[in-house]
């Protein structure tokens, strides 16, 4: 269903006034925004720095309006929907970081539900994607069932879990380097350059949004927040290289500690962030909800019963616009490089950007990836092209019906060389 012809779609970048307050239109995005999910309208403070951040990242905004009462029956002119998208990148294993489109702050209002504004909001966007040559766009949704229509798909899961920091977490080595706690005030504007290397080492991982970090800022927009704690972990040169911020919740002997971010660039400062956690007196636990799925913190103690999974989720979910792109730009494991296997996916695409058969071969001194006329092995929609990508199992897929093997072997072929070791992983919700 396309949109009816009663709405008109504006499409701007996110805009300050001189004084550093949101423009009006800005202004009424955000508030619509709010109101779609629920939350509290933002203060003035709250806007102003909201607004600055979109600003920082170029976001471009969707708004949709009726054509006609554009005032709306309180006058205000807000719209009826919203849609935002910045361009960022994604690390899928290979040589370079590929971009990527990160749309967000998807709403249209109850009383304008179910008419295709989405529908029409996203068909502009990804066409404005294609044009544009960004080769994926990526979200993470509210609700699991909308999207897949779409063309996208699971890509990362993530999972929430509850530490118990009593003694009974014990790590079965010491991690080298050192943890010392920090000012919060400190650390915030460090975190930027702490979090690229932990992008630069993480399949999965996507761009920090500007002001994800806004567990250090009380909801009036302006105050720092004196609750949160911080701690960095130094390598044994003394460079920083993790960082871990937290809120001590509850009662004084009970307390419990929800971790914000641990952001870790390298496996040391990952056990020694969670160490440091744990010997935090006055608080049992430590709860983290965006963790990696099968991250090494169980294995590396003494008893795993100590992490306890509280959630797990669809968490990242990925469209490919572009299948020659990411199939040439991906990383491929050494043992799938060295035997030089060539792997023929057909994909079906119903919005007809990433349909065809295409070919990746992946080799010693690179990747060769390009559209051919047929012979495919494998049939899949768009939305499991995207699962692939970050490492979920063509013989999980092919078990769920998802993927169709036309040539005998082609499945485990899939798996070998789309493994992701250890598993794709993320922490900058957007
Ligand atoms: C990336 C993000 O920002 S995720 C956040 C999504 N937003 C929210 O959850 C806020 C609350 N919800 C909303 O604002 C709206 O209900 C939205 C944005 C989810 C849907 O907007 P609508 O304009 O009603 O969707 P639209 O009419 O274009 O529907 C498009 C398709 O999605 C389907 N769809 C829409 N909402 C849902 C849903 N909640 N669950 C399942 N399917 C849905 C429709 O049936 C339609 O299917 P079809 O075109 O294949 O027949």
């Amino acid at each position: 269903m396309s949109t009816t012809p009663a709405y008109v779609h504006e499409t701007f970048p996110a805009g300050l006034q001189q004084d550093g307050a949101p423009d009006e239109r800005t202004e009424a995005w955000m508030q619509t925004v709010a109101q779609g999910f629920n939350a509290e309208a933002p203060t003035a403070a709250a806007s102003r720095r909201r607004a600055a951040w979109l600003v920082e990242e170029g976001a471009v905004l969707r708004a949709v309006h009726p054509v006609e009462g554009r005032e709306g029956v309180d006058g205000l002119g807000r719209p009826v929907a919203t849609f935002v998208r910045t361009e960022g990148s994604v690390n899928l294993g290979g040589p370079e970081l590929v971009p990527t489109r990160m749309i967000t702050s998807v709403t249209v209002r109850p009383a304008h539900r179910r008419r295709g504004i989405l529908r029409a909001m996203m068909e502009a966007e990804l066409q404005d994607a294609v044009d544009a040559g960004a080769p994926l766009a990526l979200l993470t949704v509210t609700e699991g069932s909308i999207y897949q229509r779409f063309g996208f798909g699971t890509a990362v899961r993530s999972r929430s879990v509850t530490v118990d920091t009593g003694p009974r977490f014990a790590l079965h080595r010491q991690p080298a380097g050192r943890v010392e706690s920090v000012d919060g005030a400190w650390l915030e504007p460090r975190i930027g350059a702490l979090f690229e290397r932990f992008h630069a080492r993480t399949i999965g991982s996507v761009t920090r949004r500007a002001g994800w970090s806004r567990y250090f800022v009380e909801s009036d927009g302006e105050t720092r927040a004196r609750g949160v704690r911080a701690a960095v972990h130094l390598d044994d040169a003394g460079a920083i290289d993790g960082y871990v911020a937290y809120t001590a919740k509850g009662e004084f002997e009970a307390r419990e500690l929800e971790v914000h971010e641990l952001v870790a660039g390298s496996d040391d400062a990952y056990l020694g962030l969670w160490q440091h956690l744990a010997a935090i007196d006055l608080a049992a636990t430590a709860s983290l909800e965006a963790a990696p799925l099968n991250g090494p913190l169980q294995f590396a103690l003494v008893d795993q019963r100590v992490v306890r999974t509280t959630e797990v989720y669809d968490d990242l979910w990925a469209r490919v616009l572009d299948p020659v792109a990411v199939l040439r730009s991906r990383g491929y494991g050494p043992l799938a490089r060295a035997a030089g296997l060539e792997l023929r996916l057909r994909v079906r695409d119903v919005l007809g950007h990433a349909e065809g058969v295409f070919a990746v071969r992946p080799h010693a001194d690179g990747v060769d990836a390009e559209r051919v006329e047929g012979g495919a092995q494998l049939e899949l929609d768009v939305s499991d092209l995207g699962s692939l990508l970050f490492g979920n199992a063509a013989t999980t897929l092919a078990a769920a019906g998802r993927i169709d093997e036309l040539e005998p072997g082609a499945v485990a072929l899939a798996d070998g060389l789309f493994a992701v070791p250890g598993g794709a992983y993320f922490q900058s919700h957007f």
